[in-house]
């Protein structure tokens, strides 16, 4: 269970996020709606100990993790997609998942998963005929689920994935999805952040509109299934969204 109470952050003394609170139980996707500047990236950020925050706390499964540092805060269970996937241009496949792989330290059987190099082939076969190639060489579509391959290598409590499909084919869209729903069901915590209302609303199953980094609305995924109106009038949309 992620939970943040009050979070505030910025950069350079001002404030883009204003004391966001927002929780997202283990085995649940909880998706961030909000535009360009909204301030999504700043609250992943923040939570992953990138960035600090200015006042509020973060809690993991009830323990304070409050303003760790990034390397921390993966080792607490915080699993990071970032924004542009982040490979590194020279390195294989197999080099990426071997660096990456962090196995939970001896006794914690706390994990949702354990994940190793092989399970996680398992999860993204792609990667498997992909291996020898090097991050410069992978397609958008393999550059994310190697981003994704790279995350779930912490055997993460909680899995922030940043516009994890920006820039992808539809049937990419389709399989970041269907991978998205497979870990909330493996018990992980998921926090989706998301320009797309559509995304958003077919796998939460609580939504977050931020507007210049306040919430303005909240609502459940079922209830944004049946109608999203109140969603895309948050969001200034039409009806058909845009
Ligand atoms: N490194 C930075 N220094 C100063 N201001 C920043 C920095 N990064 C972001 N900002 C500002 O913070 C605000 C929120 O940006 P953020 O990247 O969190 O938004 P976002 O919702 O993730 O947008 P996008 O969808 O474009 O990534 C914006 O006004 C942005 O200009």
């Amino acid at each position: 269970m992620l939970e943040l109470t009050g979070l505030t952050a910025g950069y350079h003394g001002g404030t883009v996020l204003h004391g966001l609170d927002l929780s997202v139980p283990a085995g649940t996707v909880h998706a961030v709606v909000g535009h360009n500047g909204a301030g999504k990236t700043t609250l992943v950020h923040t939570v992953a100990g990138l960035m600090r925050s200015s006042a509020g706390t973060v809690r993991l499964d009830g323990r304070d993790v409050t303003g760790q540092p990034a390397h921390r805060m993966a080792r607490a269970g915080i699993g990071l997609v970032p924004q542009g996937r982040r490979v590194f241009a020279g390195l294989t496949v197999e080099e990426h998942l071997r660096l990456s792989y962090r196995p939970p330290r001896r006794g914690d059987t706390t994990r949702p998963s354990v994940w190793t190099p092989a399970r996680v082939l398992e999860l993204l076969p792609r990667l498997g005929e992909r291996r020898g190639n090097r991050g410069a060489d992978l397609s958008g579509g393999e550059q994310q689920m190697l981003a994704l391959a790279r995350a779930l290598l912490g055997s993460p409590r909680v899995l922030l994935l940043d516009e994890p499909t920006e820039g992808l084919a539809p049937v990419l869209v389709r399989q970041i999805d269907a991978l998205v729903t497979t870990l909330a069901a493996e018990g992980l915590a998921v926090l989706l952040v998301s320009p797309s209302p559509a995304q958003a609303v077919a796998r939460a199953r609580t939504l977050t509109v931020l507007t210049s980094g306040r919430m303005t609305l909240r609502l459940s995924g079922e209830d944004a299934r049946a109608d999203a109106t109140e969603l895309h009038a948050a969001l200034e949309l039409t009806a058909t969204g845009s």
